[in-house]
């Protein structure tokens, strides 16, 4: 679990955030959404310690970031699982590599070890023998799975997905979600999402947290976002034709 109070961050004159409270649970798939330039991506930064607040705590457990030394830090960002837009894989490594990279850099394993762990999480992901293939040689879909799999390979207990299934279709994005939630399930992740796409929110919001110029206006599950009157929600929502359309028919067989 992640708990944040009260957290602001500005840049020059302007509050980014401004003044954030909640708690992101465990074994959960926590997402953030709202619209561009509302704060997300500055959010999630605080929360892996790359942004530091100026007001304001984040929790890890008990354990507020700002209060632990340099060396605590250092093992928690160890707990941290990163899949970040675009992927971020390296060319110049191959699949293999690229998975045993965190292992190799947080590590003291031995090859056969990292190996063994390797090939575990590629079978999770449905990569099996993808092992020597470089990131040119495989689909987008592919290269999203690669990177789920380096993104838990050690172990993590936070993982953090910055716009999991841009650039994908919508079937190959539902996959990425789907695999992002069993996964959150199974080792009792705590999972933080930031996401524009309402199809993910229906997915896997099993707690979705709505932002909107750096404020948290909104928070519940996926069931509730459709039935709340919450203007900011509503507007979020049904900026999209389709959701307006269904929420539209929605009406008319109510009132029928
Ligand atoms: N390093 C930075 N220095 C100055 N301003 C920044 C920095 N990072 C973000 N901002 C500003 O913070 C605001 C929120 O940006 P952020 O990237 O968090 O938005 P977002 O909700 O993630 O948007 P998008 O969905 O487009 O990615 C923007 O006005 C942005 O210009």
């Amino acid at each position: 679990m992640i708990k944040i109070e009260d957290v602001h961050k500005r840049f020059g004159e302007e509050e980014i955030l401004k003044g954030i409270s909640t708690v992101f649970e465990k074994g959960k798939t926590n997402l953030i959404i709202g619209q561009s330039g509302s704060g997300k991506s500055v959010m999630l930064k605080c929360l892996i310690g790359l942004f530091k607040p100026e007001q304001g705590k984040i929790y890890y457990g008990d354990e507020a970031i700002q209060d632990m030394d340099d060396e605590r830090q250092r093992m928690l960002r160890e707990e941290m699982g990163m899949l970040f837009q675009g992927g971020a894989l390296f060319d110049s490594m191959n699949i293999e590599e690229n998975v045993m990279f965190p292992l190799r850099m947080f590590t003291k394993m031995k090859k056969p070890e990292m190996l063994a762990r390797v090939n575990e999480v590629l079978k999770r992901v449905n990569l099996e023998g993808v092992n020597k293939k470089y990131t040119a040689e495989i689909s987008g879909g592919m290269q999203k799975r690669v990177s789920i799999a380096r993104a838990i390979v050690n172990k993590p207990k936070y993982l953090f997905c910055d716009e999991p299934n841009s650039g994908l279709d919508p079937k190959t994005a539902t996959l990425i979600d789907t695999l992002i939630q069993e996964i959150t399930h199974e080792y009792d992740i705590t999972t933080i999402v930031v996401t524009h796409d309402m199809n993910s929110v229906m997915e896997i919001g099993e707690k979705v947290m709505l932002l909107k110029n750096g404020k948290l206006v909104w928070q519940g599950t996926n069931q509730e976002i459709f039935k709340t009157d919450n203007k900011d929600v509503t507007s979020f929502v049904y900026s999209s034709d389709l959701f307006k359309k269904i929420r539209d028919v929605q009406l008319k067989e109510n009132k029928a």
